[in-house]
């Protein structure tokens, strides 16, 4: 069997002509549009150039969106300080920072900084704890995206067991979330798990986010699973490729995400999806 490919970046296009025009809709009814503020800290060459797509994402959809590239050196208390000005600023929507921040920064601090109502990261407490009671919030983008992925690839979720490896703030918890949510029996793997073979070879889902090769071996998926790569690594050569051994995988599954090109894009695109919800929700009803 060879899996059929989930296109994360045709799915991802699809989503930003529709922000797009919901743009065009607020500039034609001379209504404000949308702002995106995104922090970096320090020069990390990959945030570089995730936080230069983002605008430029921004720019495509007609969003407003302004970058502050901070030193390495900032101090968490003038970082705080940017934040709550952005808080403050009626034209931002959402605040996004970067992570990782450099090691003198504490992330939990600089999250519960951010107006909950403007964490288009989702990684904000309150919007966690709202997911978690299945109440209408901003979502972690990588999972979010995954779910869409998946509705679009036409997936079911109850009575279906769904096997995510990693626990990580930003991937495998809100997706063990999100696939609970959804219905699925779902198990969570993560550094003490044991014996990580039973769980892979009996998942219908399997969405792997570890951020390390080799951790599962291809051969374990089950037969016809619907796969989900979110690991990137990147070659000395320049080839990105995900957690798993891509043509094992995709020899056993049924559908399966490529990387490049399936969970990314998707990222990047909810979150467009939570700026204008933000901005949506705060339209309604303003701080
Ligand atoms: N504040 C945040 N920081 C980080 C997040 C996040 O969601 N919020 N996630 C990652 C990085 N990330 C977004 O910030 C991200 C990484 C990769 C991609 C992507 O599109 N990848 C492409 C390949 C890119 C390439 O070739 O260079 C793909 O998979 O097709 C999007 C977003 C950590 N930090």
């Amino acid at each position: 069997m060879t899996a059929a490919l989930i296109d994360g970046k045709a799915e991802a296009g699809l989503l930003l002509d529709e922000i797009t025009h919901a743009v065009e809709n607020l500039r034609a009814k001379g209504q404000r549009i949308p702002g995106l503020a995104v922090i970096l800290v320090g020069e990390d060459p990959a945030s570089q150039i995730y936080v230069r797509k983002k605008r430029e994402d921004c720019a495509q959809v007609g969003f407003t969106s302004q970058a502050h590239l901070l030193s390495a050196q900032t101090t968490q208390h003038e970082l705080l300080d940017l934040i709550d000005r952005l808080n403050a600023d009626d034209t931002v929507d959402g605040i996004l920072v970067q992570l990782p921040v450099p090691q003198h920064i504490d992330t939990e601090t600089v999250i519960e900084r951010i107006s909950p109502t403007k964490d288009v990261d989702g990684f904000h407490p309150y919007n966690v704890g709202r997911l978690s009671l299945r109440l209408p919030t901003l979502r972690p983008c990588t999972p979010y995206g995954i779910i869409h992925l998946l509705d679009r690839a036409g997936e079911t979720y109850k009575g279906r067991h769904a096997t995510v490896v990693g626990a990580s703030n930003i991937v495998g918890r809100p997706m063990a979330l999100e696939l609970l949510l959804a219905g699925a029996t779902v198990t969570i793997c993560h550094r003490f798990t044991r014996n990580l073979r039973p769980y892979v070879e009996s998942a219908d889902i399997l969405v792997v986010g570890v951020g390390k090769r080799g951790i599962v071996n291809s051969d374990w998926i089950k037969p016809g699973a619907t796969v989900i790569d979110v690991g990137m690594h990147r070659d000395k050569s320049g080839r990105v490729t995900g957690d798993l051994e891509f043509a094992t995988a995709r020899e056993r599954a049924g559908k399966i995400t490529p990387v490049p090109g399936g969970v990314g894009p998707m990222t990047r695109a909810m979150l467009l999806q939570n700026t204008l919800s933000a901005y949506t929700r705060r339209q309604r009803s303003p701080e």
